[in-house]
């Protein structure tokens, strides 16, 4: 089915990885984009180098900010970087579903410590990594170890998460579909792996275009290079916008 969005309806669905090494051009891009309505994801390359202050400067343009570290620790260590990611006021964060259900409810209790302490006025999202979306069956099968298809190891961490009490995953958009049948629509998929027609593959494994992603049900599309590597993002960010608001 192909769906039909408004323009700020796709905008509000698309999440740019800002995957820059440092601030200065992070927010060379940031400001190209500001007023379009999109998310920012903040990553560990921009993270690394610029830390707090990028994120307290991306919230003050106005951005609703996913800041991806990927946490993958022992519980009571996720619980406590959990905690610190949620007085920084971000909107949404992950960590490593490999790291099992006390880790990931570890994370939840940080989050919960932070706004029973009055650290954090809200309480940001907390979505779980399945299987990144670099890695290929053969990859899951030969090197991991994980045997079966990628959807069914998607869709088992999808579950745990759930149980763990997060709110969503992160998964590429071929297993969307799968995913929601498993745990149910509400529960969020935010999905990289978006590739528009033609564009390079780079590392990624399992891809989709951004319209393919939209129709398949995914509710954030993570895009980083076919935005913030082209040398006009605004301008490759709009012809993504056009086609995903062209039934
Ligand atoms: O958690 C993520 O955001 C993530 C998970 C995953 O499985 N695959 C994945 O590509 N990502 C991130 O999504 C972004 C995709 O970037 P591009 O491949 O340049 O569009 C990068 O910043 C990755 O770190």
């Amino acid at each position: 089915m192909t769906l039909s969005l408004t323009r700020k309806e796709a905008a509000a669905k698309i999440m740019v990885g800002l995957d820059k090494p440092d601030a200065e051009a992070a927010l060379q891009v940031a400001s190209r984009l500001e007023g379009t309505g999109c998310w920012v994801k903040v990553g560990m390359e921009l993270f690394y180098a610029a830390g707090h202050e990028i994120v307290r400067e991306l919230k003050k343009i106005g951005f609703k900010i996913f800041l991806d570290l990927k946490m993958h620790d022992i519980p009571n260590t996720v619980r406590g970087g959990a905690r610190s990611i949620a007085r920084m006021g971000v909107d949404m964060f992950n960590v490593h579903a490999a790291g099992g259900s006390a880790m990931m409810q570890a994370a939840m209790q940080g989050v919960n410590d932070a706004v029973e302490a009055g650290e954090a006025q809200s309480a940001p999202l907390v979505i779980a990594v399945t299987q990144l979306t670099s890695t290929s069956r053969e990859t899951l099968n030969g090197e991991i170890g994980i045997a079966g298809s990628v959807e069914e190891a998607v869709v088992r961490y999808a579950v745990l998460a759930k149980h763990a009490g997060l709110q969503g995953v992160v998964a590429s958009p071929l297993e969307v579909e799968a995913i929601k049948a498993a745990c149910g629509e509400g529960f969020l998929t935010v999905t990289p792996g978006i590739r528009p027609a033609g564009a390079a593959l780079g590392d990624q494994a399992r891809v989709t275009t951004p319209r393919e992603a939209v129709d398949g049900g995914t509710d954030y599309l993570v895009i980083g290079r076919p935005i913030v590597a082209e040398p006009d993002p605004a301008q490759a960010l709009e012809s993504i916008l056009k086609e995903l608001t062209e039934s």
